[in-house]
């Protein structure tokens, strides 16, 4: 039989084993070493039950974290969460005010309380000892706690001083362990920012690229006028807008109009042109994807949306997007949230979207290609771009700013442009609208030696009333007048006077169509 004395030796050195353990504890394992040290506590003194309890930031409530059970004692962990603060009136104040609660028998609680006497009856504690945790500054934030189920027990003077120096080792670890996850979290969120930063510095660099020249809106006319009003009236606003407008439009020129006239503008506008996508890789475009997600995802991607958080994504061809993508786009669009490709984890953001397409989406609807919700989500605020044929007394000043755009790339100075020559161009029908005319120009300026420009070799041609609604076109039409073009064409779809040209096309988009509609160079 052990002396008194050598059982507080052994309780002694069970303490000092106890706080070496915490010593070396990562935050990995802490949680772990708390339940195991309240266990052997517990064990030694031959109590059944041992708790950790964290109070709340704002001390509104407490919840126990950890606990031992001895061997058919019931688990209490589940039953306290979250118990309000006030439930162990006088409890409560006690540990809060950093006092030790010292219950030999829970007649020792002051007679005041009778309803802490009750609800502690209910835990069915028979004993009970209770010593608060200190945190950062001072402030208590939980409390370790001792109890019996079965008998009372005088809590000896040795035993609480002991198991106070317990205590103070696991406010020290879980204050360490609050800080590591502090720090880690914060290190996440700079590698985060940093990868977000990278994958918006590439994208700028490559915008910048390609932007080169991106100039102002022309055009005086009334039907331009009534559209830049609403592009005004819109751009301040965060609602989405939908784009509506043949090809070559000037559809991408608004939404970036739209977007550096937002609040937005010091952000990125960022673009994705969903015909120049292969389906496959649209999904991981949009929304990123983790790495091992399928085969080739070597490395973790951030997506076009996480790329323009508190932006504007400009979604070019939005009739191109498939039906389990419209799906993901509409809950971007409701809720701002989405998880990338192989990633549970759900990520949000704030978007504001600029859609934009050629097709006529209500036919889409109608043929149950395109979801109504989706359509009347991305359309809050739709803007019809008009085809340059409807804006003729624009073409002038659009053929000046061209001209003067082209010279100064191609070393040029062109004065005049023959009467003869512009009235030309203002009576073309323009299936392509200003790319095309944009691409007549370059030609043209190339061609000119002088300072009066020449236009050669442009004839109207009859293309204009099948691409007057290409959009809307059975796929068979536009199919045969792709087909008619890439032959006249040698096949050739990039270049001046190319197929791409010709139909008023971007080559990716062209290349796009093609494969919709199985057309196929022929073999020689
Ligand atoms: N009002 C305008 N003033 C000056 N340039 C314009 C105007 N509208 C369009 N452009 C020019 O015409 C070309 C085509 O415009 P843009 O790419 O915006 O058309 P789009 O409607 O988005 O075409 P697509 O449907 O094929 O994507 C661009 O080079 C653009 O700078």
């Amino acid at each position: 039989m052990k002396t008194d004395l050598q059982r507080q030796r052994a309780f002694g050195d069970l303490v000092a084993k106890i706080l070496a353990r915490f010593a070396s504890s990562t935050a990995s394992d802490i949680d772990k070493h708390i339940r195991e040290s309240l266990g052997e506590i517990a064990h030694f003194i031959g109590i059944e039950y041992a708790y950790l309890a964290h109070i709340a930031a704002d001390d509104s409530s407490w919840s126990v974290t950890h606990e031992w059970c001895s061997p058919g004692s019931p688990s209490l962990i589940a039953q306290y969460q979250n118990v309000p603060m006030g439930t162990f009136n006088w409890n409560e104040q006690e540990i809060i005010s950093g006092r030790a609660v010292v219950l030999n028998s829970l007649a020792d609680i002051p007679e005041d309380f009778p309803d802490d006497q009750a609800r502690l009856e209910a835990t069915g504690f028979k004993s009970n000892l209770q010593l608060p945790l200190f945190g950062k500054e001072g402030r208590v934030n939980g409390c370790i706690a001792l109890s019996t189920l079965h008998r009372e027990l005088t809590w000896s003077e040795t035993q609480i001083q002991q198991f106070r120096l317990v205590g103070d080792a696991i406010a020290g670890v879980l204050c360490r362990k609050q800080a590591e996850t502090e720090l880690r979290r914060a290190l996440e969120e700079v590698d985060r920012l940093t990868v977000q930063l990278r994958a918006e510095n590439l994208y700028l660099q490559e915008e910048i690229a390609n932007s080169l020249g991106f100039d102002e809106i022309v055009g005086e006319s009334v039907p331009i006028r009534l559209t830049l009003a609403k592009v005004e009236h819109v751009a301040v606003t965060d609602a989405s807008v939908l784009l509506l407008g043949e090809t070559g439009t000037g559809k991408e020129l608004l939404a970036r109009a739209i977007h550096n006239r937002s609040p937005r503008k010091h952000r990125p506008m960022v673009k994705v042109n969903l015909a120049a996508l292969p389906i496959s890789l649209i999904e991981s475009e949009l929304f990123g994807h983790v790495k091992g997600a399928y085969t080739g995802a070597v490395a973790d991607k951030i997506g076009r949306f996480e790329l323009a958080d508190g932006g504007t994504l400009f979604l070019d061809e939005i009739g191109e997007l498939n039906s389990e993508l419209q799906t993901k786009l509409l809950r971007v669009l409701q809720e701002g949230e989405f998880e990338r490709i192989g990633s549970s984890k759900t990520v949000r953001v704030d978007v504001r979207v600029v859609a934009a397409t050629n097709r006529d989406l209500h036919q889409a609807m109608e043929r149950e290609k395109f979801r109504p919700d989706l359509y009347y989500r991305l359309a809050v605020f739709p803007i019809e771009v008009p085809p340059l044929r409807q804006r003729r007394d624009d073409i002038p000043l659009l053929v000046w700013h061209l001209i003067s755009k082209k010279q100064k790339r191609l070393g040029k100075t062109i004065t005049s442009v023959p009467k003869s020559t512009m009235n030309r161009l203002v009576n073309y029908d323009w299936p392509g609208n200003i790319r095309e005319l944009e691409n007549v120009l370059e030609r043209a300026v190339i061609l000119t030696s002088g300072s009066t420009l020449v236009l050669e070799g442009f004839v109207q041609s009859t293309p204009t009333k099948t691409s007057e609604n290409q959009a809307a076109c059975p796929p068979d039409i536009a199919r045969s007048e792709i087909l008619s073009v890439l032959e006249e064409c040698q096949w050739k779809i990039k270049g001046v006077g190319h197929a791409a040209e010709r139909l008023g096309l971007k080559p990716s988009t062209l290349r796009y169509r093609m494969k919709v509609h199985g057309i196929h160079r022929p073999t020689k």
